[in-house]
């Protein structure tokens, strides 16, 4: 199980304000962590909060980054922790009294997420949110296409099971489960072997998939 204190050590890590550029592979682990459940999306949320909220913008703007690709990774868990009156007050608040490029990340994630949800009214409130600081008057940079094309869409929750999705092997001590990052079964390390980017969740780094998801993605490898 993941502790909080590595999780900590990882939201540390991901939003130093030494980091030349954003640190992939601890926001990568910080997203495995929540989808596993090995972390509470709230708390996940609040670490990302008093990151944000830091002076130093370096270390705000790389905690904006992390919480980026959390939404776009992690999907229901924390979207509904960043839909709601308090999470968008808070940004609105930090957009108000932060320069750029703080007020700047925070302009380009309130749009996209705005556009992201435009049909889930659960999440109304991010577009209200939006169109409030349109009225008053901020200036959002034009949306990116790859953002148009993030439609909330994000890897699905991970099931659980006794054997492998693939070849019904039972698993054991021996015999050990492993997730597919792209359809979030469960499988022996046989059936799911191969890594894989999976741009249309945001993840850039290769990453565990089965067999099947692997030539969906890659097409069907000529091995
Ligand atoms: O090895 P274990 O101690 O059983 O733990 C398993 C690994 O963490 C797997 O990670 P992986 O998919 O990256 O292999 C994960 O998918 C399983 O759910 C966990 O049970
Ligand atoms: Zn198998
Ligand atoms: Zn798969």
């Amino acid at each position: 199980m993941f502790a909080t204190s590595a999780f900590t050590r990882l939201i540390e890590k991901s939003t130093s304000h030494l980091n030349l550029e954003p640190d992939w592979d601890s926001t990568l682990q910080i997203c495995d962590s929540i989808r596993q459940r090995d972390i509470q999306a709230k708390f996940a949320i609040q670490s990302l909060k008093k990151k944000i909220s830091q002076d130093n913008p370096h270390v705000s703007v790389f905690a904006l980054g992390v919480l980026e690709s959390c939404v776009k990774n992690c999907g229901s868990v924390i979207h509904e922790e960043i839909a709601t009156k308090e999470f968008m007050e808070f940004l609105k608040d930090q957009a108000k009294i932060r320069p750029d490029p703080v007020r700047a990340k925070i302009l380009e994630l309130v749009q996209v997420w705005s556009h992201a949800f435009r049909n889930e009214p659960n999440y109304k409130v991010v577009q209200d949110t939006f169109h409030l600081m349109k009225m008053e008057g901020y200036t959002f940079p034009t949306l990116k296409e790859a953002d148009a094309m993030f439609k909330a869409e994000s890897a699905p929750d991970w099931a659980d099971g006794e054997c492998c999705h693939r070849c019904r092997v039972t698993f054991s001590t021996f015999l050990r489960k492993h997730h597919c990052r792209h359809c979030g079964n469960v499988f022996c390390n046989k059936c799911s072997s191969k890594t894989s980017i999976i741009p249309k969740f945001g993840i850039e780094k290769e990453v565990r998939v089965c067999e099947s998801c692997y030539e969906d993605i890659n097409g069907p490898s000529n091995s």
